[in-house]
């Protein structure tokens, strides 16, 4: 069956943003702690598409550090191995993400969003991203955070250059939820799948 895959760091939004996408019709858990989800779960559209929610990558607190290795590998070879991955979405948390690529960047290392980001593009899986939790961003700060969200994915700004890969969403409020439903109609269109679209139907 084709899969459309959800990966990003722990605690971004993964489960909540599925339940939000299918409007309750998948059967969801959704965790205050990070790493809630642990294997990858799948949720079967009418036997005809699967969502995969990944388990979350990154720095957990509380998890051994060998466990985050572990979540990264299974990640990238399921990634790597499947081929009825239809694309991917890449889920961030937009509020907290400048600040965590910046904390990287001081250390000389590249932000794990950023190498995940790229590593979509290159194995093929053409990533539409979720920025996740916008209700968190404050509204006359909301341009210059989404400029600094797409440069931490190695986007150049400003960030409306992007908008076919690059959708402020909340999940907790709905917001930005219609044009990230119409984008993914449009992904599955374009991998050859329009019967699909009906599953993101934006009412
Ligand atoms: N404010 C706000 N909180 C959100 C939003 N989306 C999710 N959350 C909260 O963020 C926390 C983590 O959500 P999950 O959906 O479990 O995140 P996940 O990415 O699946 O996490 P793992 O399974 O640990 O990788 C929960 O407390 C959610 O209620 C959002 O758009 N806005
Ligand atoms: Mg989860």
């Amino acid at each position: 069956m084709p899969e459309i895959v959800l990966v990003g760091r722990s605690n971004v939004g993964k489960s909540s943003l599925i339940r939000a996408i299918t409007r309750g019709a998948a059967d969801v858990r959704v965790g205050k702690r990070p790493g809630v989800t642990r294997k990858p779960v799948f949720h079967e559209l009418d036997g005809e598409l699967v969502l995969v929610d990944m388990p979350g990558f990154g720095f957990m607190s509380g998890v051994p550090r060998r466990y985050q290795e572990r979540v990264k590998d299974l990640i990238v070879r399921y990634l790597e191995e499947k081929d009825n991955i239809l694309f991917a979405i890449h889920v961030v948390d937009a509020k907290a993400l400048p600040e965590i690529a910046e904390r990287w960047e001081r250390r000389g290392e590249i932000p794990i969003d950023r190498e995940m980001f790229q590593f979509l593009n290159e194995v093929g899986l053409d990533p539409i991203v979720a920025a996740n939790k916008i209700d968190k961003i404050k509204p006359i700060e909301f341009e210059e955070h989404m400029d600094a969200v797409a440069e931490a994915l190695g986007l150049f700004p400003p960030w409306r250059q992007w908008l076919d890969t690059l959708f402020p969403i909340s999940a907790k409020t709905g917001e930005g939820l219609v044009e990230f439903l119409e984008a993914l109609q449009e992904r599955v269109r374009k991998a050859g799948y329009p019967e699909f679209a009906r599953f993101f139907r934006t009412k």
